[in-house]
């Protein structure tokens, strides 16, 4: 007798009658022996490879060394693909597509006899579209990250992904970059397999899944093709065994400090305002009650990470100054009682960690910035919030006033931006509307919008911007993204017009148009929603259901969970 918990894994493989026959016989195909099939744990390794997914397209030596853990633990690993999201490939948005990788994951872990998943991902929809499947079905899982690309190199100096890339556009623009120049760079810019070798959105959610404690330590900064990358997936193999025998799962790690300490490392690395959404989705999915304003918690916490796009290093660097482990040292006491993949408190992580660069990972006392953390913003033209992050902005536009010059659409904005008449000046404020989640659709990473030309060409590097919209992880600017709601579902960015003040004070925490409620009800009662260009598929359903930026964007029917094991066979 044993009062070991029956393994989930048995309903599927554990039966002697015809199921059993028909779930281990087809599997044999595979060349598995019986005692593959004789009790041991089963680990899913749910993997976003894909040739379209660059950023993921080291996952499969990483899953080969999780499968070599499994095995020394007593596991059987079984890798298996789910929907690949390329950030850099996808249109309109792998925004969009978020949430139908999560269903994809939620609905692989719940279908299949498996015990445990190791989730294999990187990009920056694959790592929350991967968290937030796998937290609405609950079985224990832990994630492996693909790592960032070495440093890019190009003419003797270091180029960081996407960041270098809105630098060098705008260059371009200005006249001070050749077309041949630019062109150029860009195969020195992506040198080897992982995701950007900046702070961007993937590396800020590889940091955050280790800040939670969701990954082994170091997993976030070892470049993609570290051979000591596939050493950690081969110990996360042999962890997530263990963690099947004690049964610790997403819900225990995932509490709302776990999410407090993501959000305080966020502000620590200079991490990338997409968090903001994932993070939200993520709780949702949970049942943890994480709302914008809890992202204030961190908003004296100083700028450590001395990497692009706040600051001027890579990824690599980071690594080799000491990684995640050392902000989660400096971090110390602010830091939360949270319990990570190994069972034991985050500040376990920390634990022997050495800074071996204080000029790459500053310490406390000698920020790069003395506060860093994300801002939200609410005011009549975002009543349900808005964001920015000040670590990217310009000092000088903090707190700024001048007149709206606004974008109906993302195709208006590409048609006049260069227009040599636009009625724009330094001071004025690029409003851009129709590119919420519903309205692009997916919310996609252009709220960044480029300096008008004729400024550009005056030298004009940053103006206020602001949208409903994400920006990219890598860029920089003065930009207020996430208007929520977003002008297609009626918020009240929709109503704003060229000529209209607009205030932003984001050390109050404000974002508002100087027009009257009289005015604005007189605008509201002629407004009309743009006419919908996706009406089919996924598009359609995403639009009918999905919840706005301040509530992460998931889709309605999705927040929470369903923890049951498929009780019904398929035969
Ligand atoms: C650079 C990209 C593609 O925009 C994204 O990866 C991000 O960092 O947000």
């Amino acid at each position: 007798m044993t009062d070991k918990k029956e393994l989930r894994s048995r309903a599927w493989y554990g039966k002697n009658d015809k199921d059993g026959f028909i779930h281990r016989s087809w599997m044999k195909n595979q060349g598995f022996p019986d005692h593959a099939f004789d009790g041991r744990p089963i680990i899913g390794i749910c993997n976003t490879w894909s040739e379209l997914t660059p950023c993921n397209s080291g996952l499969r030596v990483l899953a080969e060394g999780v499968k070599r853990g499994v095995w020394e633990a007593g596991g059987f690993p079984v890798e298996f693909p789910v929907t690949s999201l390329g950030e850099t490939q996808m249109k309109p948005t792998a925004m969009l597509f978020r949430n139908l990788l999560a269903m994809d994951v939620e609905e692989c872990i719940r279908a299949y006899g498996i015990d445990g998943v190791v989730l294999l991902g990187g990009c920056d929809k694959t790592t929350p579209g991967q968290l937030m499947g796998a937290a609405s079905v609950d079985l224990p899982a832990i994630v492996v990250s693909s790592g960032p690309m070495l440093n890019g190199k190009w003419q003797g100096k270091d180029i960081g992904s996407g960041t270098d890339v809105w630098k060098f556009s705008e260059a371009v623009r200005a006249g001070d970059m050749t077309l041949q120049d630019f062109m150029a760079a860009e195969s020195g810019m992506s040198r080897s397999a992982g995701v950007c070798m900046t702070m961007g959105t993937a590396s800020t959610m590889a940091s955050l899944v280790e800040a939670m404690g969701l990954a082994l330590p170091t997993n976030a900064a070892l470049p993609a093709v570290d051979a000591r990358r596939t050493a950690l997936a081969h110990l996360t193999g042999k962890r997530i065994v263990e963690m099947v025998e004690e049964d610790l799962k997403p819900s225990d790690i995932l509490t709302k400090e776990a999410f407090e300490n993501a959000i305080l490392a966020n502000a620590a690395v200079g991490g990338s305002t997409n968090a903001v959404v994932h993070l939200l989705a993520i709780a949702g999915r949970v049942g943890v009650d994480l709302t914008l304003k809890d992202f204030e918690i961190a908003k004296d916490i100083p700028l450590l990470v001395n990497c692009m796009p706040s600051g001027k290093y890579l990824m690599e660097d980071f690594c080799y100054a000491g990684g995640m482990p050392v902000i989660l040292k400096e971090l110390g006491d602010h830091l939360r009682a949270a319990k990570t993949v190994l069972g034991k408190d985050i500040s376990d992580y920390a634990k022997g960690a050495e800074n071996f660069n204080e000029d790459v990972i500053r310490t406390m006392q000698n920020p790069l910035r003395p506060a860093s953390g994300l801002r939200v913003l609410k005011g009549n033209i975002a009543p349900d919030g808005a964001i920015i992050k000040p670590s990217a902005a310009s000092d000088h536009l903090l707190v700024h006033e001048g007149p709206a010059h606004v974008f109906e659409s993302i195709e208006d904005l590409k048609a006049t931006i260069d227009d040599p008449d636009l009625p724009v000046t330094p001071d004025t404020v690029l409003v851009l509307k129709g590119c919420g989640p519903k309205g692009y659709p997916g919310m996609p990473e252009v709220g960044n919008m480029p300096i008008p030309g004729k400024l550009v060409k005056q030298g004009v590097r940053d103006m206020v911007r602001v949208s409903d919209a994400r920006m990219s992880g890598t860029a920089f600017g003065t930009v207020v993204l996430h208007v929520a709601p977003e002008a297609q579902a009626g918020g009240p960015l929709g109503l704003v017009k060229t000529g209209d003040m607009v205030r932003l004070d984001t050390l109050k925490g404000t974002l508002d148009i100087l027009v009257s409620d009289e005015e604005l009800a007189v605008r509201r009662a002629e407004w009309q929603a743009e006419p919908e260009q996706y009406t089919r598929g996924y598009a359609r359903l995403y639009i009918d259901h999905v919840l706005q930026a301040d509530r992460g964007a998931d889709l309605d029917f999705l927040v929470g969970k369903d923890t049951r094991t498929p009780w019904r066979e398929s035969h």
